[in-house]
């Protein structure tokens, strides 16, 4: 099924031909994706990915550690933005810990998935964040979980992140894999100063530096973050399944360029919810060759762009999947 016969579907439905504008170019994007001409949005599943990150130890989020087990137990209590989004969407949620320094409190409900690779990575400004055995566990968790929600018969995925200091990890990956410089790959994150992020981004310019131009599984993993790294796992296995995943912001995006240089094809299954307030996302999609649905200046995370672009996505759907022909009304 190509672009070509979407359009053409498309053209024959009972409307102007085009009058639906981007919603039309959606649809296309969806039916590609899904690899269908009916395609599905529902059911439909956000994991939702946490872990911490060493490098916080130099100052480059403006908030601790502690807030990512904060923010989970208030995911998995269901009044995160996340949640709250997911629950009015009729998403479905699950919660992994790819590798917190502190588990949230019990009682764990059944959609909280523990399997910590290690109590945070170690801090990437000093040395790899962790070790390729270490990347290879939180991927294949990240993977599991594709294969898991697959076989449970969810037509459309989303990857959510928490981690506190997750956007210096995906302002390296970013800036080693798509070639920004540091200064427009670092973004102020949740929330850092200008003074903040200039140490920012001076770590991440040396991180990425210490790579020597390198982008194998080795030196990737110097600069991930364990729920980085589950990520790519999730989307790589997504797209070998044909299953179309919808991205969040940066930090996913900077998960789907993992997957995209470890498992090229990856992309085919990706659809970019919207274009984070981070200044370097623009390029990491356009590296991806997609662009964003919403630009609606959002940089939260936790999947919540890829949740505000989803009634977008199930008003495509409806399009191919419940307008009739032209031909057949009689018109
Ligand atoms: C209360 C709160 C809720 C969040 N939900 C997502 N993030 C987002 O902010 C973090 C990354 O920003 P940085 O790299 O600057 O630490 C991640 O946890 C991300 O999911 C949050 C951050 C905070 C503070
Ligand atoms: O775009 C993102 O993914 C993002 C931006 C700021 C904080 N956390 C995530």
């Amino acid at each position: 099924m190509t672009r070509n016969d979407v359009h053409a579907k498309l053209d024959a439905l009972a409307k102007p031909v085009g009058s639906l504008g981007r919603l039309e170019a959606l649809a296309v994007e969806l039916a590609v994706t899904g690899r269908s001409l009916t395609p599905a949005t529902r059911p439909r599943r956000l994991v939702l990915f946490a872990a911490d990150h060493g490098v916080v130890a130099q100052g480059v989020s403006a908030w601790p550690s502690a807030v990512t087990t904060a923010m989970v137990e208030t995911i998995l209590t269901g009044q995160a933005t996340s949640a709250a989004l997911a629950t009015t969407h009729g998403v479905d949620v699950r919660v992994v810990d790819a590798g917190m320094a502190q588990p949230p409190r019990r009682p764990w409900p059944a959609h909280f998935n523990a399997q910590p690779v290690a109590p945070g990575t170690a801090d990437l400004s000093v040395g790899p964040a962790m070790s390729v055995d270490q990347f290879d566990a939180a991927w294949a968790l990240g993977a599991a979980e594709a294969q898991a929600a697959v076989d449970q018969g969810y037509r459309l995925l989303i990857a959510g992140e928490m981690g506190i200091g997750n956007t210096t990890s995906a302002a390296c990956l970013t800036h080693a894999l798509v070639g920004i410089d540091a200064d427009t790959a670092t973004g102020s994150g949740a929330g850092a100063d200008a003074a903040m992020r200039a140490i920012k981004r001076d770590i991440v310019a040396k991180a990425v530096a210490r790579l020597e131009g390198r982008t194998d599984k080795g030196a990737l993993s110097a600069i991930a973050g364990f729920e980085i790294a589950a990520m790519a796992g999730f989307y790589a296995e997504a797209a070998a399944q044909g299953v179309p995943v919808l991205l969040d912001g940066y930090v996913t995006t900077a998960a789907a360029l993992i997957a995209e240089r470890l498992c090229p094809g990856t992309r085919s299954v990706l659809i970019a919810g919207h274009l984070s307030a981070e200044s370097g996302h623009r390029a990491a999609l356009a590296q991806l060759g997609i662009s964003p649905v919403l630009e609606w200046q959002m940089r939260l995370g936790e999947g919540s762009g890829a949740l505000v672009a989803l009634p977008l996505l199930d008003s495509a759907a409806a399009l191919l999947c419940d307008v009739a022909r032209l031909a057949d009304i009689g018109a």
